[in-house]
Formats: structure tokens, C-alpha cells, sequence
């Protein structure tokens, strides 16, 4: 670890405050994540596709495929090598057609290009990146999906959940409802998908999750645990600027029983003409290993719609696809601004068209915690910083995010509170159990 240490330039630190986050600093979930889960993400990667060989190979084009494979999980090795000891960043060599945008942001680091010299965010998302470009610079292997396992078992495990969630929608819609008892359910769905969050792949480093129980008679315990909540102000911008022809945009995080709770939330939003409309912002590359991707929405829509077992996931399946049909749902096109390494503040002038479609929607949902990092630009704020303070700018319309806790950054927190936490339990911000629900208005 010494030597490590000085060839690295690590600082046994927390990272400070008032700067970006690093993997430089020992006592940073960055370096954590760089030198533990990074790695073993990457070995994870090496084993399944090894174990997968001739099932690929059959899929994806016979004997070129196997070797193609073969050198791919070549460059994975080296990649990881490349991670584990600090080299610069190369440039991304493709033709897919976010190259330029890459590149020019790595030539824009100057000094502090390489995985521990780096902003956090930009080392962990580079190595996404380049783990994804070895596949494209193939000639059978582009499309393959390397995570597609992991994140199909994330929505098979949670059926039991799914089922009591579906019930109690359906159960709720039945009934004639007052605007009050529609808001107090709308209140409850937000949760449901916050802590839906807690099911991410990346955290876990790629070991099974899944969502156990009868996830709305959690909800109450887990009040305790949302460190910042605006919930009730999201939904009075909803119904002061959505109802009549609004847009909600989703800028969805996880497959499988998050993105379960995403449809749950915008099924709801246009079952009650919350608003008139809801779309979803998908990644074009498997990303963060359970992200989804425009093949995971319909393998799930797919899935839900044609589960022969469960008549009640099956009905609402079949009621997704309805309002995909009918223009209620809208998947995006996929834009590569969502896979690229730029904070928030900077869409405006990389990205001006996204940021102008995002801009007429009434409400943006962002979700998880890779997002929460881009809007806070991976800066370490003081903990009481106020939402609207850390984006700086980033407003193209009203926004909010649902994030549990999973990196060690965090604003809006109540003064004291991150304090009394730390103090009972020192890594309450790496455990995905607390959670925020925080909103900024137009
Ligand atoms: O799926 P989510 O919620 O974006 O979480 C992934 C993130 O959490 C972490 O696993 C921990 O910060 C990061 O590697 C990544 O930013």
C-alpha cells in the first residue's frame, strides 16, 4: 500500500470539502470504488463471458465471434491493468458517434487524466466507457450485452414484491378518488420508487438483488431514513403546471425492479392526468452494469406482458404497452450525452438540444445516485447547501431527484443531521439506506 501510496499520490484523507470528489483520497468512497469494486466489476465481467463463450458464439456469429471474444476479454485484462495502476486515459476509438465529445473532454483534463488524478466521476465513467468500446471496435460482438444476465435476475427475483405493489395500485384505482387521496398516493409511489433505488447492481458489485415482501407496508419505517424530503413540493408542481397537456421526463437509472417502480409512478401519472404524458431517458450502452437500455424496456415490457404465472403483472404489462401505444409513454431516442463524463451544468452548451427537449417539460425525474452525482458535478458541497445552490444553473425546467445514499456527497441536509449519523454509524453515506427526495422549481 506504501508504495502505492507514493506512486499514486494518495493523500490518507477525506476527500476535502469544497472540491471535487477523488479517488486520490484514501478515505474516499472514490478510492474505495477504484481500487475494491471497479476491479472485481471488471473480473465479474471476464468470468461470465468466459462460462458464456459458446453460448455467444452461437449467438453472435460462430467461430469469428469465439475469437473475437477471445481477444475482447483480452483488452477487459488489460483494461483492468491500465485501472489498477493509474495510466492516463487513452482516447476512445470508435465510430458510434460520442467519440469526438469524449475525446475532446479528455484532452480538456489537462494534468489530471488518469484514474486516481481524476474527478471521481470521470474515472468511473470512463471505464464504463471503455469497457464498451472494446465490443465496438468487433465486427459480430457490438451488440452484445455483458450485463444482460444481472439485470434480467433483478426483475425475475422481485415477483412477489412486483405482485403486492401492482395489487395495491389496482386496489387504490377502483375507486373513485379526490384529488387529496390522489396526491397522498402519488406522495407514496415517489417513496416507492426512491427506495426501489436501493437496487442497484453497481453498488452490490454485480451480486444478485431483489426486492422481497410487500413494499408499501415498508414505506412508513423507512420515513426515517429520507435525510431530505420535498416530496410534497414535487407534487404541487405537478398540479400547478402538469395537468392540462404536461411532460414529466424520467431519467431512469436501474432495470429490473427499479424500472418496475418507474413504470409503476408513470402509469399512475397518466392513469389520474397527473400529466399528459411521460418519457423516459435511456442509456445507449450497458452502463454502470444495471442501467437500462432501450433492449432492457421492451425485454421487461415483454416479460411483465407474457408472464403466464402471475395474470396480475401480465394485465399490467399489457396496460404499459397500451400507453406506449397511444403515445401516453414515449421512450427517447437515445442520446449519448446520458454516457458521457459532463456534470449537468454543462448539457446547456455540450448537449443544447437535449437541454432544450428537457426544457418544456413541467417536471424531470432524475433517479439513483449516478445522477445525483452529475448534478452535484461529483463537488463535494457542504452537507446544508441548499438543492437549487449545487446546480449550478442546471435548471432547464422544474426538477427533482430520488436518490439513495450511496456515495459520500451529498446537499439539502438538515444542519446537525449528517453529524448525528456519522456518528452512529460512519459510513451511513455508502449503504444505500438512507435515501433524498429533493426538488428545485423553475
Ligand atoms: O444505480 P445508481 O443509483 O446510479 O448507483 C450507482 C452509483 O453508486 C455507486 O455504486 C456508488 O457511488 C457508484 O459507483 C455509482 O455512482
Amino acid at each position: 500500500m506504501t508504495e502505492l501510496a507514493t506512486k499514486y499520490n494518495l493523500i490518507d484523507e477525506k476527500p476535502p470539502f469544497n472540491a471535487p470528489l477523488k479517488a486520490q483520497y484514501k478515505q474516499g468512497f472514490g478510492f474505495y470504488t477504484m481500487r475494491e469494486r471497479l476491479p472485481i466489476i471488471l473480473t465479474q465481467v471476464i468470468d461470465q463471458l468466459s462460462k458464456d463463450k459458446e453460448q455467444i458464439a452461437t449467438n453472435f456469429g460462430g467461430d469469428t465471434a469465439r475469437d473475437e471474444l477471445k481477444s475482447a476479454i483480452g483488452e477487459i485484462s488489460k483494461l483492468k491493468y491500465e485501472l489498477q495502476t493509474d495510466k492516463d486515459f487513452k482516447p476512445i476509438r470508435s465510430s458510434v458517434g460520442d467519440e469526438t465529445l469524449w475525446n475532446s473532454f479528455i484532452e480538456g483534463l489537462g494534468e489530471e487524466n488518469s484514474y486516481y488524478s481524476a474527478c471521481w466521476l470521470y474515472a468511473e465513467t470512463y471505464m464504463y466507457r471503455r469497457l464498451n468500446n472494446i465490443f465496438e471496435n468487433t465486427t459480430t460482438l457490438q451488440k452484445l450485452d455483458y450485463f444482460q444476465q444481472q439485470k434480467h435476475k433483478a426483475l425475475t427475483n422481485s415477483y412477489d414484491a412486483m405482485v403486492a405493489v401492482v395489487r395495491s395500485i389496482n386496489a387504490f384505482n377502483e375507486t373513485n378518488r379526490s384529488r387529496e387521496e390522489i396526491g397522498e398516493f402519488f406522495r407514496k409511489l415517489l417513496k416507492l420508487n426512491l427506495w426501489g433505488n436501493r437496487c442497484d447492481l453497481s453498488i452490490s458489485a454485480g451480486q444478485d438483488v431483489k426486492q422481497d415482501g410487500d413494499p408499501f407496508s415498508l414505506l412508513d419505517a423507512l420515513d426515517r431514513c429520507i435525510v431530505s424530503d420535498q416530496t410534497q413540493a414535487i407534487w404541487d408542481c405537478l398540479v400547478a403546471n402538469a395537468a392540462e397537456s404536461g411532460v414529466v421526463e424520467i431519467i431512469n437509472d436501474n432495470s429490473g425492479y427499479e424500472l418496475f417502480t418507474d413504470l409503476c409512478l408513470a402509469d399512475f401519472i397518466i392513469q389520474h392526468r397527473i400529466a399528459s404524458k411521460v418519457c423516459f431517458n435511456v442509456k445507449a450502452i450497458p452502463w454502470y452494469i444495471s442501467d437500462v437500455t432501450p433492449k432492457d424496456m421492451q425485454w421487461t415490457l415483454d416479460t411483465l406482458a407474457d408472464n403466464a404465472t402471475q395474470p396480475l403483472l401480465a394485465q399490467f404489462g399489457e396496460r404499459l404497452k397500451r400507453h406506449f401505444q397511444s403515445g401516453a409513454f414515449e421512450l427517447r431516442p437515445v442520446d449519448n450525452f446520458w454516457t458521457s463524463p459532463y456534470e449537468f451544468h454543462r448539457m446547456a452548451d455540450v448537449a443544447p438540444s437535449l437541454y432544450e427537449t428537457l426544457s418544456h417539460a413541467a417536471l424531470l425525474i432524475f433517479k439513483g445516485d449516478l445522477n445525483y452525482r452529475k448534478l452535484l458535478g461529483d463537488f463535494n458541497f457542504p452537507y446544508t447547501t441548499p438543492f437549487p445552490d449545487v446546480l449550478r444553473g442546471f435548471l432547464p425546467t422544474n426538477l427533482c431527484t430520488l436518490r439513495t445514499v450511496k456515495a459520500d456527497l451529498i446537499c439539502g441536509m438538515p444542519e446537525g443531521l449528517s453529524e448525528k449519523l456519522s456518528k452512529a454509524d460512519p459510513s451511513w453515506m455508502v449503504t444505500g439506506e438512507y435515501g433524498v427526495i429533493q426538488f428545485a422549481s423553475k
